[in-house]
C-alpha cells in the first residue's frame, strides 16, 4: 500500500533520515519502533508529504507521490493522527465526530470500536482524558474512511486499560483487510503485539527489520538496547 524507499530527509540541510526504506502492504499493519529522537515523526513526515524527501521514493499503491502534497495524499486514502491527539478541544465528542462523517451510520460504527466514547457524547474534547482523546483522534480519522491508518505513538502518556484497548482496535481493523496501518511506538510489547512487521529506528537508519514471532521482542530490545 505504501511503499518508502531509499529516503534520505531532514531540516534544512540537517540530515535526519539516512537511506530508509519501509514497506506496509495492503491489509497489514507495520510498526517503526525507536527512542526519542530517533526520526520516527520525521519518518511520519515523509510518508505523509510535510516534509519534502532529499533523495529517495515515496509510492502509494505503486504511484510514485513523491512530490504530491499532503492532501493529494488524503486523497489516495492516507488518514494521519498526530501526535497530541487533536481535536476540537471547545467541541463535544459528538461535535468532533459529527465534523468529519459523512454519514450517521459511520458514527455508530466507531462506536462499535471505541464504546467509550457513546458515553461521553456531550463532554467537551479538552475535558477528556488522554486516553479518550486518543481514541476519539483515532474515531475521527477513521470516519474519513482511509485505507492506510498512521498513528504517531498513540499510547504516549497513557493508562494501560486504554492502551490494550487501542491494541485491540488495530488488530480489528486489521484483520478485515482492505486497512493498512502505520504504527509508531516507543512501546515495544503494545507495537509488536498490533502488528505483523515491524522496523527499528536508530539515529535515523533501520537498525532491524522483522515479522515479529517469538525471537522479534528480543532482537527490537536489543536495538533498541533497552
Ligand atoms: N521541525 C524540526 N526542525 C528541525 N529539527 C527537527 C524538527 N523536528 C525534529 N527535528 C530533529 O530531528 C531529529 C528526529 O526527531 P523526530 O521527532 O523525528 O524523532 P522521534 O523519533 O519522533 O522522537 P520522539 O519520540 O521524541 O517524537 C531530532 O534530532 C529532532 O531534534
Amino acid at each position: 500500500m505504501l511503499e518508502i524507499s531509499g529516503v534520505t530527509a531532514g531540516y534544512g540541510r540537517t540530515r535526519v533520515l539516512h537511506d530508509v526504506s519501509i514497506e506496509i502492504p495492503t491489509g497489514k499493519a507495520v510498526s517503526v519502533m525507536g527512542h526519542n529522537g530517533a526520526g520516527k515523526t520525521t519518518l511520519l513526515r515523509v510518508a505523509t508529504g510535510l516534509i519534502p524527501v532529499m533523495s529517495g521514493r515515496v509510492r502509494i499503491d505503486g504511484e510514485d507521490v513523491t512530490r504530491l502534497p499532503p492532501s493529494k495524499r488524503v486523497a489516495r486514502g492516507l488518514g494521519y493522527v498526530p501526535q497530541g491527539q487533536l481535536s476540537f478541544p471547545q467541541m463535544t465528542t459528538l461535535e468532533n465526530l459529527q465534523l468529519v462523517a459523512k454519514r450517521g451510520s459511520d458514527i455508530d460504527e466507531v462506536f462499535d470500536l471505541f464504546p467509550v466514547l457513546k458515553e461521553l457524547l456531550g463532554r467537551r474534547a479538552g475535558l477528556l482524558s488522554g486516553g479518550q482523546r486518543q481514541q476519539l483522534a483515532i474515531a475521527r480519522t477513521l470516519l474519513t474512511k482511509p485505507r492506510l491508518l498512521v498513528l504517531d505513538e498513540p499510547t504516549e502518556g497513557i493508562q494501560p486499560n486504554i492502551v490494550a484497548d487501542i491494541e485491540r482496535v488495530i488488530i480489528d481493523l486489521t484483520r478485515r483487510g482492505d486497512l493498512s496501518v502505520l504504527l509508531v511506538e516507543q512501546h515495544v510489547g503494545f507495537a509488536l503485539r498490533s502488528t505483523s512487521s515491524y522496523y527499528v529506528l536508530k539515529a535515523g537508519r533501520i537498525a532491524v527489520s522483522g515479522d515479529g514471532g517469538d525471537v522479534a521482542d528480543e532482537l527490537v530490545r536489543e536495538a533498541m538496547a533497552i
